[in-house]
């Protein structure tokens, strides 16, 4: 099996630069579904780093008790209630997982995606969905990413012994599945099964609640902007872990929080951009 290592020199090729004349349009309108009443936390995360990732707009779609939560924490977010599913066409891409638990209500949200054409990435909850209820893949005619972590990864696809019998199921379904799949980790893998990566960046740190939502955020920007799902995969993964590796300069693998990685998302584009220039 090929592995290419995802570092700088791979991303140098996958970044393209924010046009000076660009408009909020031009970077895409993102929809997040995430969050839940005891599980806000995820939402709020996930639509802050999807909005340090460049989109240009964004609306968080959840349970409506839960509105000032999101909106005292990240004014620049809209808000939707379920409705917002009988028609998708403002939108560029769907982030759909974190925090929104696994009963029929939020499975309706995976239901009502089976017609769409818009690219989506599935991440915790809506991975727990779908192997909960056996969701048929074949109702996914649309570009999609998983973005399961190792349980969640037997869960969808049965158990497994080791991470590299992990691997080669992930470029197994990728292929049958036509998607990108991203095995999360210490090494996160990425495959689209023509194409396998292995992630340089990130560390330690990150093992805590609430990373893999702030991910889940950043590849639903970079979808939205117009990335295809192996790009948005790949930027992704990247800068999440680079913006960690950064945030060890003010704090240690123990105290580092998700909230200071989101915030170092800025100094991992900066240390993108100067290798570019
Ligand atoms: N602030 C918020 O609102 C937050 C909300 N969140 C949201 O909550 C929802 C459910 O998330 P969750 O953590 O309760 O369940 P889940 O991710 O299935 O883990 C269950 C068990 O799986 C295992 N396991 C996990 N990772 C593993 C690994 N890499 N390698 C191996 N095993 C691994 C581990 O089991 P153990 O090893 O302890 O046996 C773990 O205890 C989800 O939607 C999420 O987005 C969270 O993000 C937290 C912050
Ligand atoms: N030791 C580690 N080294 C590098 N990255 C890690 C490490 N532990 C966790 N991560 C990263 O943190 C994220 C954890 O995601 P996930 O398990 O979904 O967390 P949560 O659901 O709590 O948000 C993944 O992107 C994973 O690659
Ligand atoms: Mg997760």
């Amino acid at each position: 099996m090929e592995v290419i290592k995802l570092d700088l020199n791979c991303i140098k090729n996958t970044y393209k630069k924010r046009p000076c004349d660009s408009h909020k349009g031009t970077h895409g309108h993102a929809l997040l579904i995430a969050g839940s009443s005891d599980k806000m936390g995820a939402a709020i995360i996930a639509a802050k780093a999807c909005l340090r990732s460049g989109v240009g707009l964004l609306t968080v779609a959840f349970s409506p008790e839960n509105k000032s939560v999101l909106f005292h924490s990240i004014p620049e977010a809209m808000y939707a209630n379920s409705c917002v599913m009988n028609d998708l066409s403002s939108f560029n891409a769907i982030g759909i997982g974190p925090g929104i638990g696994v009963d029929e209500i939020s499975l309706q949200y995976i239901y009502e995606l089976y017609e769409n054409k818009l690219p989506v990435i599935f991440d915790a909850d809506a991975l727990n969905l779908i192997a909960k209820y056996k969701v048929d893949w074949k109702n996914f005619n649309f570009p999609f990413v998983l973005t399961p972590h190792p349980k969640e990864f037997d869960r969808l696809f049965g158990e497994h012994d080791s991470e590299s019998d992990r691997r080669i199921t992930a470029i197994q379904k990728s292929k049958e599945l036509n998607c990108v799949i991203v095995l999360k980790g210490h090494k996160t893998f990425i495959t689209n099964g023509i194409q396998n990566f292995e992630n340089t960046t990130g560390n330690s740190g990150l093992a805590k609640g609430g990373s893999g939502d702030a991910l889940t955020g950043m590849i639903t920007s970079f979808l939205a902007q117009g990335y295809t799902t192996l790009e948005a995969a790949k930027l992704g993964v990247y800068l999440h872990g680079l913006a960690a590796d950064i945030t060890l300069q003010r704090q240690s693998e123990e105290s580092m929080l998700i909230t200071d990685v989101i915030e170092n998302i800025g100094l991992a584009f900066k240390h993108l951009h100067s290798e570019i220039q």
